[in-house]
């Protein structure tokens, strides 16, 4: 028989089984399980997709607060259209749908409540605390093209509730404190960034957030942010010698002794040798270089704008890094710093002063994060642009 589509399926079930397809290509698989002689019928059917249309699956993580929500919505931006909650579903649902992505917040995992958490006096970072094998189990379904009903933690009440249907998108976002912890999880990443906000930012936007927008006492942040330290180092910041990409938030190296938190110095490390995504470059690939963009073409108050670019090591990889030390003062003016800028896999010219311009009421949009936020978003959608692709490519030559 001549093989005209390749489909990937995966079957865990008893034995006497047989298989068909229906008329919309899904996989029917019959199994009849037997007991003491007697055959009791059951049914079970694998939705199964071809090859070229399985989800490609983005992992995101962060410790709560760090941006991962905003890194979110520039990504969602860069593929079109507006992410929403799951529509007629619960209102305190984790998940966005936009077109072509899900996002997935992996605090679904949560294995025990809020209550369950202060019993075994154990955080929502603790492995303990999450159900790896529940998250492997899901997402390796959503990235073979089968829906899941996935848990929904609730934020508001601390509560597990009733699941919701996750069908398979053409991309999966998952995002959260642990998409990298469990290498079963891990493995099935097609790429991973990391969001390392160092302790000094954290701490003022913590204070930003928690204080001015939900009433919450410097003490009370100070305490929340003391207690998770521990589990933090042990469990989440571990995750970052695995991604991709990390974007690295750190003070300003531009104003001595600076403890303000607000000009930020924002570094994009790119690991090299990963499938389908190569690293952007200032000025010329490879080479050291630093660069003081103020002057004619862009306009630079007190402190200045320094980026800086080159290779290095991180955890033993090799990676290039990106630096933006400052930040804008006239966003249209980003323009003269993208056409330095290379490997960007933009579709057209100036389309990442665009999407900054766009989304300029966004956090950080005048400084390194949206910056390299907004180009991780363009590298992804390369990046699963490529995947498709090459998945074509595969099943035309499975039909040859
Ligand atoms: N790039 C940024 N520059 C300045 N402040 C930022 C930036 N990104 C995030 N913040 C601040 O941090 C807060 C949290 O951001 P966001 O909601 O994107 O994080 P999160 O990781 O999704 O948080 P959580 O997991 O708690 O929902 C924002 O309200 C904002 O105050
Ligand atoms: O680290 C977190 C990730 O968002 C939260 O603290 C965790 O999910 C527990 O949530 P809550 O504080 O609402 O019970």
């Amino acid at each position: 028989m001549a093989v005209s589509t390749v489909y990937t399926c995966s079957i865990s079930t008893p034995t006497k089984s047989h298989l068909g397809f229906n008329q919309k290509h899904q996989l029917i698989l019959y199994t009849k399980s037997v007991n003491n002689g007697k055959s009791g019928g059951r049914r079970s059917s694998i939705t199964c997709s071809a090859a070229a249309e399985k989800t490609v699956v983005i992992g995101l993580a962060a410790d709560s607060g760090c941006g991962k929500s905003t890194f979110m919505r520039r990504l969602t931006s860069v593929f079109g259209g507006a992410a929403e909650p799951p529509k007629g579903g619960n209102p305190d649902s984790n998940t966005l749908i936009s077109d072509m992505t899900t996002v997935i917040c992996l605090d679904d995992y949560h294995s025990l409540d809020r209550t369950g958490r202060k019993e075994k006096g154990v955080t929502a970072l603790d492995p303990r605390a999450n159900n790896f094998d529940l998250m492997y189990e899901q997402v390796k379904a959503i990235k073979d093209g089968v829906a899941v009903e996935k848990p929904i933690y609730n934020h508001v009440t601390g509560l597990l509730d009733p699941p919701e249907l996750i069908k398979p998108p053409k991309i999966l976002v998952i995002e959260g404190l642990h998409p990298m912890f469990d290498q079963r999880v891990r493995d099935l990443l097609d790429f991973s960034i990391y969001l390392d906000i160092s302790n000094e930012v954290k701490f003022a936007w913590k204070i930003q957030r928690d204080m001015a927008e939900r009433g919450h006492s410097l003490e009370s942040i100070k305490a929340s942010i003391e207690a998770r330290k521990p589990d933090f180092d042990a469990y989440i910041d571990p995750q970052k010698q695995h991604a991709d990409a990390v974007i690295e938030v750190l003070p300003t190296q531009l104003i001595p002794d600076d403890n303000e938190g607000k000009v930020l110095r924002v570094r994009l490390i790119m690991k090299e040798g990963v499938k389908h995504f190569s690293p952007v470059y200032l000025f010329d690939e490879g080479s050291t270089i630093s660069w003081i963009p103020c002057g004619r073409k862009l306009t630079c108050s007190y402190p200045g704008i320094k980026f800086a670019y080159g290779p290095d090591t991180y955890f033993g990889h090799e990676v290039s890094v990106l630096e933006m030390d400052g930040q804008f003062d006239r966003l249209d003016e980003l323009i003269y710093v993208e056409s330095h800028l290379s490997n960007l896999s933009s579709k057209f010219y100036g389309e990442v002063t665009q999407q900054m311009l766009k989304h300029g009421d966004f956090p950080g949009s005048n400084n390194g994060t949206g910056l390299f936020q907004t180009i991780v978003g363009l590298k992804i959608r390369d990046l699963y642009e490529q995947i498709v692709a090459s998945r074509a490519e595969a099943l035309q030559t499975a039909k040859a």
